[in-house]
């Protein structure tokens, strides 16, 4: 059983100098110090339980978002937690509909990544309190009281909360099998922990050569930024791995649309799986545009870590610009948001494989990618999660 009310907020400023060595580099963003917003909820019962959420950040933008969830904080202080989890749809609207700071949004940009930690922290406390962890909390869920978190305004042209509803309904066949399945065997991985665009030729064969010896078999190489550099990579990481192991291609948006055809053209001879945020992350037909040019290559596009909000994954389902997407568990409004994508994306059956490597993500999406596996997609088919590579 829920309970307490939330008497205090700690929100903390946690940066790494990951820049140093070039971890995490790719074609725009050459310096990034993994970073978080840290947010703990404290409760007046007397269990001790606090609850822990994050949104990822890049290094200086911390302080801006650590701002947006102090001016945030009122909403969840001094709140029931039982009312907050009673009507989460309603508080989840109440966040996003800030009269004040909606106008710095509204569901996008800081104040939707502050959104998201204080969501996060508020599920966590929620899964510890039942005792259970995040995604068994899910799974365990009533599908009617699930679908109570989901604000579906904006989405009931592609998805009503009835179909949404048919969809949980059908996912509840063979549903402690796949639990059984997850448990046992867990969910496939690729790494991106070898090929940073930062890395030397001589880091990235080393990093390679410990991976395989560890058993990867799914592998994501950072391009963009110079044909000819990315060419050499792509060959030697393919070459390394051999023509069976799967490859993927991240750009980081740094292309024109025109461009990104042109240049993934050049990169199709090392097969790759898909080519990831090949331009803005705002440009729906520009990603419909790339689609309808490379898929006939055999390159899918994936895109989504930096998806504002369902609104935008909406449309890049309904213009049939991805093949793979890729939620992003701090970016949109927490759980509750990722719940409404989860179910769009099993309307349209297109495989989600989340976004996660930076701080803390990988540790969330496996319990969203599990809920999903096991109450909502029910296949692994062409899905894999991101994991750090030790
Ligand atoms: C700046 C981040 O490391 C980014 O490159 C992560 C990313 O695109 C990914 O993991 O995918
Ligand atoms: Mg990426």
């Amino acid at each position: 059983m829920v309970r307490g009310t939330i008497c205090r907020l700690l929100v903390r400023d946690v940066r790494f100098p990951t820049s140093l060595g070039g971890h995490g580099s790719d074609a725009m963003h050459t310096d990034p110090d993994y970073s978080a917003a840290y947010v703990v909820l404290e409760t007046d019962a007397e269990d001790g339980l606090k609850g822990y959420g994050l949104t990822f950040t890049l290094g200086k933008g911390t302080e801006v978002v650590v701002c947006a969830v102090n001016a945030l904080a009122h909403h969840v202080l001094n709140k029931d937690l039982r009312d907050i989890v009673g009507d989460f749809r309603g508080f989840y609207r109440q966040l996003t509909s800030d009269g004040q700071l909606r106008w710095i949004g509204p569901e996008k940009g800081v104040v939707h990544l502050a959104t998201a930690a204080l969501l996060n922290a508020v599920w966590d406390l929620w899964a510890k309190q039942e005792g259970k962890p995040l995604w068994k909390l899910l799974v365990d869920m009533d599908p009617r009281e699930l679908l109570s978190c989901i604000d579906f305004r904006y989405i009931t042209d592609v998805l009503t909360e009835e179909e949404a509803y048919e969809i949980l309904q059908k996912g509840q066949v063979g549903k402690k099998e796949r639990e059984g399945q997850m448990l046992m065997h867990g969910y496939p991985a690729y790494t991106t922990s070898c090929a940073w665009l930062g890395y030397s030729d001589d880091t990235l064969k080393q990093l390679c050569t410990e991976a395989l010896k560890d058993g990867w078999t799914r592998f994501k190489v950072k391009v963009g930024a110079d044909l000819q550099d990315d060419i050499r990579r792509c060959r030697l990481i393919r070459n390394m791995i051999g023509p069976e192991k799967t490859l993927m291609m991240d750009a980081n948006q740094r292309w024109d649309v025109p461009e990104a055809v042109e240049w993934m053209s050049k990169l199709a001879e090392f097969k790759p799986l898909w080519i990831e945020e090949p331009t803005s992350p705002d440009d729906i037909l520009g990603h419909a545009a790339i689609s309808e040019a490379l898929v006939p290559l055999g390159i899918g596009i994936a895109t989504g870590e930096q998806c504002h909000n369902r609104v935008i994954f909406k449309q890049l389902l309904q213009a049939k610009a991805l093949q793979f997407l890729q939620i992003d568990s701090c970016r949109l409004g927490s759980v509750n948001e990722n719940l409404s994508v989860l179910l769009m994306a099993k309307k349209f059956e297109i495989p989600v494989c989340p976004h996660a490597g930076g701080v803390g993500l990988c540790e969330l999406v496996q319990h969203l990618i599990m809920f999903d596996f096991i109450s909502i997609s029910a296949s692994l088919e062409n899905r894999m999660l991101v994991i750090q590579q030790k």
